[in-house]
């Protein structure tokens, strides 16, 4: 079961307040684009890659590209002001896709396994996201007092990879985009359009590298990793 992943990489990284694009700082020495793109280019079933730019990053990207062995970046479309306007600007150049998938650049950690189970699930139901079940108590504040304790058992960090019928993401990216909604996720999108969708449970590594405590972390899953790996 193939399927093709839209990278959205055209952000500002504000929050990290590194002065650039966050995913060109390194990781483990390696820009953290590359040590997501190669999860992907490593991956038998990802058939074509599409990475949304900042037209100004382009050439960069592309030269990074070329110096660790890229090779399945099909599209680097301009990105959009929002992220959902560069997700979209991906799918409105793919071609003959069954299964899209759509990750965050800045989630360099995102297993295999849950990148399988996520396809798996698309293609059977349609939609399915990756997600890890809350680890703190969550509570709705206004004006800096709790207003609403928010039941835990039944709530998900959501992250990315979210999987779907390339049709349907489409369709709903489309529709968005008509009536002015901007969402924080694709699957809202879907969502509001009355579709089901799937949570398949990733792992609490595959974080969002977005503020510098992020790095260090990022370090340090790294390094748990090649322990784990020295020591089959
Ligand atoms: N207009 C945008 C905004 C974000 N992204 C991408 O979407 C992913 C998740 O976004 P986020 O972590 O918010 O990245 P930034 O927008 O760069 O961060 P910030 O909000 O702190 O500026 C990142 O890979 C980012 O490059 C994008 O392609 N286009
Ligand atoms: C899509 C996402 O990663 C799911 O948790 C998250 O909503 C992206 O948020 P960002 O502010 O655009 O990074």
């Amino acid at each position: 079961m193939g399927y093709e992943v839209v990278l959205p990489a055209a952000g500002s990284g504000k929050r990290m307040g590194a002065g650039k694009n966050k995913l060109f700082l390194p990781l483990a020495n390696k820009p953290i684009l590359i040590h997501t793109l190669e999860v992907f280019e490593k991956d038998p079933k990802c058939t074509g890659i599409y990475l949304a730019v900042k037209p100004e990053e382009r050439e960069y990207i592309q030269n990074l590209l070329n110096e660790y062995g890229i090779t399945k970046v099909k599209g680097l479309p301009n990105g959009g002001e929002e992220r959902q306007h560069s997700v979209h600007a991906c799918l409105k150049v793919m071609k003959d896709v069954e299964i899209v998938l759509v990750h965050d650049a800045a989630r360099p950690f995102i297993l295999q396994s849950v990148i399988d189970r996520l396809v798996e699930t698309a293609y059977e139901k349609g939609a399915a996201i990756a997600g890890v079940r809350a680890k703190d108590t969550m509570k709705k504040v206004r004006d800096g007092i709790i207003v609403e304790t928010v039941e835990r058992d039944d709530l998900w960090a959501i992250q990315t990879p979210q999987a779907f019928r390339f049709e349907l993401l489409l369709h709903a990216e489309d529709v968005a985009e008509k009536v002015g909604f901007l969402g924080t996720d694709e699957a809202m999108l879907v969502e509001r359009l009355g579709y089901e969708i799937h949570i398949v449970e990733s792992s609490y590594e595959n974080i969002k590298i977005t503020t510098k405590e992020d790095l260090v972390f990022g370090e340090a899953i790294l390094r748990n990793r090649q322990l784990k790996t020295s020591q089959i």
